[in-house]
C-alpha cells in the first residue's frame, strides 16, 4: 500500500510554516550599484547553535516524478538554505512535527529562481533536484557534534506533479 502527495506551488505564505523562500520577487528592498541591482534583502533565517554558517556547493543527481519518499530528515542544530544555481526548478519536501516524527509531507515545485531556507529543525526531504545539472549552493551548519536525524517511514509516500 502507498499514499500519494500531489505537489504545490512553492510560494512563501505555503512553505511559511517550514522556512523561507528565497527569490527576487516583486519590488526590490533596495536598488544599489548605481542602480542596476536590486536588493532583495535578508530573506532567511539563518539559526546556527554552537557552529557557524558555511556555503557547500552540492551537485545532485536529478529525480523524477513520480518519486517514491522513504525518508525525511532535520538538523535540530541548524537551519539550511538550497539555492538553485541554474534556472531548473527542484522539488521541495517538508513536514511538519508531530509528537517527534514527521507528519504528513507536503511537496512543493519551485518556480525557475526560487530557493528555499528550511528552518532549523524541520522535517524535509534531501535536496531533490528534477533536472540536470542538479547544483546548488548550501548554507547550513559547520560544526561539531551531531546535527542529523532521519526518519524513515513504514509505508513509503508516492510524490505525483499537481
Ligand atoms: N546531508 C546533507 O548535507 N544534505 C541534506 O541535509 C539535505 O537536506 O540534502
Ligand atoms: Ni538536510
Amino acid at each position: 500500500m502507498s499514499r500519494e502527495i500531489r505537489c504545490e506551488p512553492l510560494t512563501a505564505a505555503s512553505f511559511a510554516p517550514f522556512g523561507d523562500v528565497l527569490e527576487a520577487a516583486g519590488v526590490p528592498d533596495r536598488i544599489i550599484n548605481q542602480g542596476l541591482c536590486g536588493r532583495f534583502h535578508d530573506l532567511a533565517a539563518l539559526d546556527f547553535s554552537d557552529g557557524r554558517a558555511g556555503i557547500s556547493v552540492f551537485l545532485a543527481e536529478p529525480r523524477t516524478l513520480p518519486l517514491t519518499l522513504e525518508m525525511v530528515e532535520r538538523h535540530p542544530e541548524g537551519s539550511q538554505a538550497f539555492l538553485p544555481m541554474t534556472q531548473h526548478p527542484f522539488l521541495v519536501i517538508a513536514a511538519l512535527d508531530d509528537g517527534g516524527v514527521p507528519g504528513t509531507p507536503r511537496a512543493f515545485l519551485t518556480e525557475p529562481g526560487q530557493g528555499v531556507n528550511v528552518h532549523r529543525g524541520t522535517w524535509h526531504g534531501v535536496l531533490t533536484p528534477l533536472h540536470a545539472p542538479g547544483l546548488f549552493a548550501v548554507v547550513d551548519r559547520i560544526g561539531n557534534g551531531a546535527n542529523l536525524e532521519e526518519h524513515w517511514f513504514e509505508t513509503p509516500w508516492i510524490v505525483s506533479e499537481r
